[in-house]
């Protein structure tokens, strides 16, 4: 069975007394990668917080195909690593299962620090790791807990370019038929991870563009329809960008 898809319906999210999101609905596809694009503030993480049950909503419901119960099928990558800083990398990353009551798999956790760059690090705790190997170490330990639906948050966001591809061809392999959520600031990573992409603008926040690449992640980037695509993408975000900069000055104007 393919991973269950996410309903959003009519969700409304308020801080200060301002709607994030109000009434906002949205089908997140099973056993495919959605990815979230957006100026910064528009309310990306909110949106995947929400989802994970994180953040406490007006009204509204997210269901999960087949009425299986959210809690327990995801597994959540935070901007913030969220490392236990007394726990070594290899605790660290098989820390799902401690949590349940399960005695972790050594060579699974292993076999993960070694796809994410890490051997030699195992026996590290997180202090003596970089922001980038901390990120990577982060990645390890979603990807350790084999979920059918995977929220991150900017995963890759710290590492240098060449890594961050590798991670990306990583990813998709991992992300294979599962039902994942990314949220990410490159729109050549979400053109490269992504079977759909929606770029999210205003507030209350509403999609203002969704975009369907061809083929199979990991996509080439020098593939033909690429150049028309990345332009379509780059415009929209424009856009959402000058809109969330309107709103700033008129915020600033009022006060
Ligand atoms: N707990 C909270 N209390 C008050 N305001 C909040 C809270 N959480 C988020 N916000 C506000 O909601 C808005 C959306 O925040 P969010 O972190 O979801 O944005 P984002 O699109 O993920 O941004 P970025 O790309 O910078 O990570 C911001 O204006 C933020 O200040």
């Amino acid at each position: 069975m393919s991973s269950p898809a996410i309903s959003l319906d009519r969700i409304s999210l308020s801080f200060k007394r301002a709607f994030l999101f109000h009434e906002f609905s949205l089908e997140i596809p099973g056993g495919q990668t959605t990815c979230l694009l957006g100026p910064s503030g528009v309310g990306k993480s909110s949106l995947l917080r929400l989802i994970a049950g994180l953040e406490a909503r007006d009204s509204g419901t997210v269901t999960c195909e087949g009425a299986l119960p959210l809690r327990g099928n995801f597994s959540y990558m935070a901007q913030q690593d969220l490392l236990l800083p007394w726990l070594r990398l290899r605790e660290n990353v098989s820390l799902s299962d401690r949590l349940q009551g399960r005695a972790p798999d050594p060579g699974r956790a292993e076999g993960l620090i070694r796809r994410v760059g890490l051997a030699g690090h195992e026996d590290k705790r997180p202090a003596a790791l970089s922001g980038g190997m901390r990120q990577r170490a982060a990645l390890a330990r979603t990807l350790y807990q084999e979920r059918d639906i995977i929220l991150m948050d900017e995963p890759f966001s710290a590492v240098d370019s060449i890594t961050r591809l590798e991670l990306q061809d990583l990813a998709a392999e991992v992300f294979h038929d599962r039902t994942v959520l990314l949220v990410t600031h490159d729109p050549l990573e979400a053109l490269r991870l992504g079977h759909q992409l929606l770029v999210l603008a205003g507030q209350p926040v509403e999609i203002t563009q969704r975009i369907a690449p061809t083929g199979n992640p990991p996509r080439d980037t020098g593939a033909e329809e690429m150049p028309e695509l990345h332009k379509l993408l780059i415009d929209s975000l424009r856009r959402a960008h000058a809109q969330a900069m309107d709103r700033q000055r008129e915020g600033q104007s009022v006060e």
